[in-house]
């Protein structure tokens, strides 16, 4: 078991090399949550189990023909058990994470290696001053949202990076919102809920601030899949399709490139504890 974040969204993360450590039948919803608990648990804002795409039931449905580029899959889990389809920080992390257990070589990351998620599969390298970058895919915008926090309405665009974001771009500090309780947002635009991201321009189309609210966690400190989404609404807003943003969040920096394919994610990833689950802690309930 390891503890690690990037920019501070932080996972437990369980390596699985055989896919017989973490069943779903030991890996349920409740474990999740047990994990995740910042005082009884180990704390997190989700969980990573690092497994081999072969041992994942859903992986066939998910990664279609790519299944077979896929030898690894990170299974993703919230903080509240619920699965999601993509994490921008988990999976940087999750590439570090298959390094430093000497799963893969970082020499063999230059050009990316092929990691299956449930949201498709994705490809994640390694940069050069030591962190990770991540082929997101293209940003599919679908809709204007509005998020209601305290009284006060924040209009937005629907964006899914794999998962469902709405982006506000506003005026508002973003420092000043009370992100304590989740934002309320149509139920009809997102049926299965969503992240949403409070975005103030710094400099426009190239640089943002966010702070965010993610499904099944609350407010974390970042969010990769959330960062693209910013980036690209703050692109939009500018007048442009293409573009780099750097994205100020809590927990640090990241940066993102939107070309006309596909959005690329960089940032750090961070291991900062190994360990083990104690017998007398997995047996209490
Ligand atoms: N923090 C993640 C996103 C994790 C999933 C999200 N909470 C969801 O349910 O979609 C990131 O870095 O992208």
């Amino acid at each position: 078991m390891l503890i690690g974040h990037g920019t501070q969204n932080d996972f437990v993360v369980l390596p699985d090399p055989d896919g017989t450590g973490w069943p779903e039948s030991r890996l349920d919803a409740a474990m999740v949550r047990r994990l995740c608990e910042r005082r009884a648990g180990l704390g997190g804002d989700g969980v990573l189990r690092v497994v081999p795409s072969v041992h994942v039931p859903d992986a066939p449905a998910v990664l279609g023909e790519a299944l077979g580029r896929c030898e690894w899959f990170m299974d993703h889990r919230n903080a509240d058990g619920s699965t999601a389809e993509m994490c921008g920080n988990g999976i940087r992390l999750f590439l570090h994470v298959l390094v430093t257990e000497g799963l893969v070589e970082r020499t063999a990351c230059a050009d990316g290696i092929w990691v299956g998620t449930r949201g498709g599969p994705r490809r994640v390298g390694a940069t050069a001053d030591g962190g990770y970058w991540v082929d997101m895919g293209p940003a599919r915008p679908f809709g204007a949202g509005t998020a209601h926090l305290d009284g006060a309405s924040f209009p937005g665009r629907a964006v899914s990076m794999g998962n469902p974001h709405l982006a506000v771009l506003t005026d508002v500090d973003v420092d000043t919102l009370d992100l304590a309780t989740a934002p309320a947002v149509d139920a009809a635009l997102f049926p299965d809920g969503v992240n949403v991201e409070f975005v103030n321009v710094v400099d426009p189309g190239r640089h943002v601030r966010l702070r965010v609210s993610e499904r099944g966690v609350g407010e974390t400190r970042s969010c990769g899949t959330g960062a693209c989404a910013a980036a690209w609404a703050a692109l939009e807003a500018a007048g442009a399709a293409t573009g780099t943003v750097t994205v100020d969040v809590p927990g640090g920096r990241l940066g993102v490139t939107v070309d006309e394919q596909t959005t690329v994610l960089s940032g750090p990833a961070v291991v900062v504890a190994t360990g083990e689950l104690t017998v007398e802690w997995l047996r209490a309930t």
